[in-house]
């Protein structure tokens, strides 16, 4: 996993290695970071041997590491142009010293030092500057941005977009692209006429840790090619857990979750899954969330629907168990007796509910009863979530064995957040709402977020396209959670979530890779998650002999 931090645990990240135990010199960690972007930047540009480079300084300490960078590409071969918005007195001790040093190497030649100090810009020059040089660095604003983009930090912003799309120039941002909320993600203009938008980066290097804001978007689509440098930051800072953290899943981590088959198991071991929902006009959504467990290696697969959807849903996915329950085309309080007696005789290991089911007003009850008759993990989705709006009290004492799979809409009719807010901030939110109702939530989303109930720390999924988004692909997640619950058990509903996602991400990009980005079906997508576990299985440690699940009849 990589640690996604904001700018405040940056912060108290840096000030730990400079002021604490550590004692860094400042100077050091700001000669580290303009290191980082020259080695990074090197390898991207093809050398800097004999380019022209633009490099940018805000007032900050981002300004600061433009100064090492100066330096480093004068060493390395490079004219650079520097233009710096600050006054000596504006910057920290170590980058008025890193300033200084550039100073002394200023000439008409090679080193072109531009100061604003408050002087109109000759944006004519900067634009002609742009134009002739093969790179330009962005060491505007780092993690302190907030806001919007002010004159003159909007209107050189503006030229550099304008000039790199004309496809002549590299842009490299120094930690975060100029504009990027470094929590959040949000960017600079939003919603506004004006051209304050944010920088569009082909790179960006980023000190300590990654920040939130390069893997939410809109941010994201501003950062290009995203490379992490440790600065020289003390190992056990780098490795330390921050309060209410965040992380990236990583590959490594889904292999740890998936419990390697052993040779001696059977198809109890693997657990039986109840697919309960469904109704007259949505069996589709049903039997994708049966495609989905099958395809995740469930052992056995139970799907129950109403009485008038079997009909349909027999022989459609051949390895599944069918059975009409009731007497109607959906669901009702009535119907969910039949649904214990059959979890506690079949002893279903997880059951997952929503897909297509239907938003009746007898569901709600059907779908309360089912959760508190019974003690296995649940999967909640789709409808099953439309009926539990506003039943925070009811969920919350069942909250460690659900897991909650709302899209953003269905997350905002549950929570009562609004869509805006959600869209602002859809880690932020995801964990207030877990904070509030005590459950396991997948926020699905480009990209998804997942919350653990047990200790409110964050997940995002790195995997996924656009191709992705289309009706149905939910419906196999729901199957495929429901499965995955298996593999990690009760204690762990959290990771069986992560991997469930991280997965059907990854069959997704195997589609998209096959397929392109347009018409590859949810169905393509489960049929690829066989394919995603045999390359995580590589990387799986050797089969242990546990206590199966679940024992055979
Ligand atoms: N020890 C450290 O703290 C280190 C910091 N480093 C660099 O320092 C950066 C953080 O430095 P700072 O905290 O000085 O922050 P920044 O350099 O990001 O900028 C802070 C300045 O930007 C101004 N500002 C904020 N929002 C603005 C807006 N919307 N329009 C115009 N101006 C705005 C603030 O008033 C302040 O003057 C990191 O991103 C990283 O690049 C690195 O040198 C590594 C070590
Ligand atoms: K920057």
């Amino acid at each position: 996993m990589q640690k996604l931090n904001t700018a405040a645990q940056m912060r108290h990240m840096d000030q730990t290695a400079m002021h604490g135990i550590y004692a860094i010199a400042p100077a050091i960690l700001m000669e580290n970071a303009g290191h980082a972007v020259v080695e990074k930047g090197d390898a991207f540009v093809g050398g800097w041997g004999g380019k022209d480079v633009v490099i940018l300084c805000g007032k900050g300490n981002n300004g600061g590491d433009g100064f090492v960078i100066a330096r480093q590409l004068l060493t390395a071969g490079a004219r650079v142009y520097v233009y710096i918005l600050g006054q000596p007195e504006d910057y920290s001790e170590e980058a008025c010293d890193h300033l200084t040093t550039l100073r002394q190497l200023a000439d008409e030649d090679l080193c072109i030092l531009e100061f604003f100090q408050g002087r109109p810009c000759d944006w004519g020059l900067l634009t002609k500057r742009l134009e002739a040089s093969q790179v330009v660095i962005d060491a505007l604003l780092g993690t302190g941005f907030h806001g919007d983009l002010r004159e003159p930090m909007s209107r050189i912003v503006a030229i550099v977009n304008a000039v790199a799309a004309t496809g002549s120039l590299q842009v490299i941002a120094v930690d975060i692209p100029t504009g990027v909320n470094a929590d959040t993600g949000a960017v600079s203009g939003a919603g506004s006429d004006e051209e304050n938008g944010p920088l569009f980066a082909d790179l960006t290097v980023t000190f300590g840790a990654l920040k939130r804001g390069l893997v939410f978007y809109p941010g994201r689509a501003c950062a290009g090619q995203i490379e992490l440098d440790a600065i020289g930051m003390p190992w056990p800072l780098l490795q330390a857990q921050e309060a209410d953290p965040a992380y990236l899943l990583m590959e490594q981590d889904i292999a740890e979750v998936l419990v390697p088959r052993r040779p001696d198991s059977h198809k109890g071991t693997h657990g039986t899954i109840a697919i309960v929902t469904g109704s007259s006009d949505m069996a589709g959504a049903a039997l994708m969330a049966v495609r989905g467990a099958i395809r995740s290696g469930a052992g056995k697969v139970f799907l129950r629907v109403p009485k008038e959807t079997a009909g349909y849903c027999i022989g459609k996915e051949i390895e599944a168990m069918v059975h009409g329950v009731g007497t109607g085309d959906h669901f009702t309080a009535a119907d969910a007796e039949e649904i214990l007696a059959d979890c506690r005789t079949k002893r279903w290991s997880v059951i997952a509910m929503g897909p297509g089911l239907g938003v009746h007003e007898e569901t709600k009850a059907f779908v309360k009863a089912v959760i508190a008759g019974t003690t296995c993990p649940i999967v909640l989705d789709a409808d099953a979530l439309n009926v539990l709006t506003g039943e925070r009290e009811f969920l919350a004492p069942y909250g460690s064995r659900l897991i909650l799979t709302p899209h953003l809409a269905e997350f905002s009719r549950l929570s009562g957040f609004s869509m805006a807010d959600i869209e602002a901030d859809p880690l932020g939110k995801a964990k207030e709402f877990v904070r509030q109702w005590h459950v396991n939530l997948v926020l699905k989303g480009a990209p998804t977020v997942i919350v653990s109930a047990k200790t409110c720390h964050a997940y995002v999924n790195p995997t996924g396209n656009a191709g992705m988004a289309c009706g149905g692909m939910g419906d196999i997640l729901t199957g495929m959670t429901a499965s995955f619950a298996v593999h990690a058990g009760l204690p762990d509903l959290c990771s069986a979530a992560c991997a469930a996602v991280y997965v059907h991400g990854a069959a997704g990009d195997y589609c998209h890779d096959e397929y392109g980005s347009y018409g590859f079906s949810p169905v393509d997508v489960a049929d690829a998650v066989p394919r995603v576990i045999r390359r995580l299985e590589e990387n799986m440690e050797r089969p242990v002999l546990q206590r199966p699940l679940v024992t055979e009849d």
